[in-house]
């Protein structure tokens, strides 16, 4: 497994934009693409740029995202190795964008335009619903991390996909930081769905949810100037029908949502103890589930829906990504004329830092410290050394090595995500952390 360093790193400086030349926010150093966010809709990637950048070499026209996926699809067929593109930078930095272009510009080049290409890129607006929201940084900010493994043939075409998700921020499903909306797929589906549907579920508007009102601090944010839910919604059920959603799986999906929308209306007044449920109305409920529900609930007290909503949104969309793998993935056999080639994307959610970090903050930039090591390996370990082996002369390069700060939060033996861990096995704990 060959690790193209096809590293694409987004930086965040939209003030860069007044510039007329349109190819200035994009750079190399080295294999390495650096890119700044244009935040406008350049002509730059269209049938024809793709066209214009297929089979070149890295360097022969102005630097571009296309030329990276150019590179690495020259180089799997060519070399025969398997290629692995890393698209790295802050939140907003423009990661997903990109993703979504080299996806586009391999599912142009090699060929064939065929079903399972379209389906591999419809499964972006699914995944998106289910795991993107606004946030103060991004309208569309992935909550979730992401790695799609496409498989080629030995001919350069398509033949599949993998996708394998990280992390999602299940915390997001019932509170959210101010200015910033919970999953997309909420709002959408209460703008989308037609009157019946609506009431067959017992659904309103966004305003009558906790889980869509209720904001850590002050205010709360329904809406979202840059995107149009109902549409979308239609592009969803559209994407769904495309990767084989069958229209009961996706009424059951519905079902599930609204579910997680009323449980969050939910107000605990009392808590009943054991002894006095067995001797309520409501034990003589047959249903299993509901007892269940119930039994669980006064045993964790009011923080229980708040645990039941994010389970049941966390399990589906796990049982959404396994869907769309059972669609777009199909095994090879084992004969070595049937043996694949592929190009691995990795896509995860960008460093944060708000004025009030949760766990989830924590992961996500535990996560970018590391392909921060990895990058810094990379460009600057190995290569020097390198360097040394080959007694080449050159100007040592200074630069900040975070594998301390690394170390301290996950590597050592004795580091703050373990101690996290143990203290966690104890009830009623919490922590604040200064870092
Ligand atoms: N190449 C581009 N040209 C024009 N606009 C872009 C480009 N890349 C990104 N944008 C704009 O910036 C927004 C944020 O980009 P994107 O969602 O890709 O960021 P991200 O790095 O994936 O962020 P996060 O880590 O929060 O998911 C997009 O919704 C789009 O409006």
């Amino acid at each position: 497994f060959q690790w193209c360093l096809a590293l694409v790193v987004f930086l965040f400086a939209g003030l860069l934009l007044e510039v007329t030349l349109i190819n200035v926010f994009q750079t190399y150093t080295g294999s390495v693409l650096v890119a700044v966010n244009p935040y406008q809709l350049l002509p730059l990637y269209t049938v024809d740029q793709i066209r214009l950048y297929f089979n070149k070499r890295i360097g022969e026209l102005p630097p571009h995202v296309f030329a990276i996926a150019d590179n690495c699809y020259f180089n799997m067929k060519r070399n025969k190795r398997d290629q692995c593109c890393v698209i790295s930078g802050e939140s907003g930095a423009g990661k997903t964008e990109s993703t979504k272009l080299i996806l586009q510009f391999l599912a142009a080049v090699s060929g064939q335009h065929s079903w399972i290409e379209q389906q591999i890129l419809e499964a972006n607006p699914i995944l998106e619903a289910f795991g993107n929201a606004k946030t103060i940084r991004n309208d569309n900010s992935s909550r979730f991390g992401k790695y799609i493994d496409i498989h080629f043939n030995h001919n350069g075409v398509i033949e599949g996909a993998r996708i394998e998700q990280f992390l999602l921020e299940k915390s997001r499903v019932c509170r959210q930081a101010p200015e910033e909306r919970n999953y997309h797929i909420f709002y959408c589906m209460l703008m989308g769905m037609n009157t019946e549907q609506k009431k067959m579920l017992n659904l309103g508007t966004a305003s009558e949810y906790t889980y869509l009102t209720m904001v850590i601090v002050s205010g709360n944010c329904m809406s979202c100037d840059s995107r149009n839910d109902a549409k979308d919604y239609a592009h969803i059920r559209s994407a769904m029908k495309i990767l084989m959603f069958s229209d009961s799986e996706h009424w059951d999906i519905s079902k599930l949502l609204a579910a997680i929308l009323h449980l969050g209306n939910v107000e605990f007044e009392g808590k009943l103890s054991i002894t006095d449920f067995a001797r309520s109305p409501l034990s003589t409920w047959t249903d299993q589930v509901a007892i269940t529900l119930y039994l669980k609930a006064v045993m964790m007290g009011s923080n229980s829906s708040l645990i039941f909503s994010q389970g049941i949104y966390g399990q589906i969309f796990l049982w959404i990504v396994n869907k769309i793998n059972s669609a777009i993935f199909n095994p090879t056999s084992q004969k070595p004329k049937d043996r694949r080639q592929s190009i691995g994307l990795l896509d995860i959610f960008g460093f944060e830092n708000f004025s009030n970090n949760s766990f989830e903050q924590l992961c996500i930039n535990i996560a970018n410290e590391h392909l921060q090591q990895f990058f810094v390996h990379h460009v600057f370990k190995l290569e020097q050394e390198e360097y040394l082996v080959e007694h080449i002369a050159w100007n040592n390069i200074d630069f900040t090595d975070n594998r301390q700060a690394l170390e301290v939060i996950a590597l050592k033996p004795m580091n703050i995500i373990s101690l996290i861990d143990e203290e966690s096995k104890f009830p009623k704990v919490n922590f604040w952390f200064h870092l």
